[in-house]
């Protein structure tokens, strides 16, 4: 499968600390990232990502048209609920075509947790194309 981590400026430390948890897990799969949390991920941890571009100048966007293909089939994406960020609508427009494929996505740490616990245990049948 390939997943997509992202993570806010207030919450890089968390999914960092996050991927080394489940570093075994994460490390059989495909994985991408925005720019800045893939650059934390693959100097942070011994996990391997794919850098899209910084969420800012149009990450979740890159991520958002891998949902639309198929070809992304599960993001953890740590938002900083307390900060308004100047990218909302990419973020709100990932958000929605997670939604609209049915694409797993977990938002704090604790659905992320389940997340990946369930795609080791179970992975989801997705759709190419
Ligand atoms: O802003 C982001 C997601 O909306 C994350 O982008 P970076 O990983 O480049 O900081």
């Amino acid at each position: 499968m390939r997943l997509a981590l992202i993570a806010h400026d207030e919450q890089k430390d968390t999914l960092v600390e996050f991927a080394r948890e489940y570093v075994d897990t994460l490390a059989a799969h495909d994985l991408l990232a925005t720019g800045t949390t893939g650059k934390r991920l693959n100097e942070e941890t011994d996990l391997r990502v794919e850098r899209k571009s910084s969420g800012p100048l149009g990450g979740d966007m890159q991520i958002g048209a891998e949902v639309a293909n198929g070809d992304c089939h599960g993001i953890v994406f740590l938002r900083d609920p307390l900060t308004a960020q100047p990218h909302e609508p990419d973020i709100s427009a990932l958000l929605r075509i997670c939604d609209v494929h049915d694409v797993p996505l977990a938002t704090n740490p604790a659905s992320a947790a389940y997340l990946v616990e369930g795609i080791e245990r179970d992975p989801p049948e997705y759709h190419e194309g």
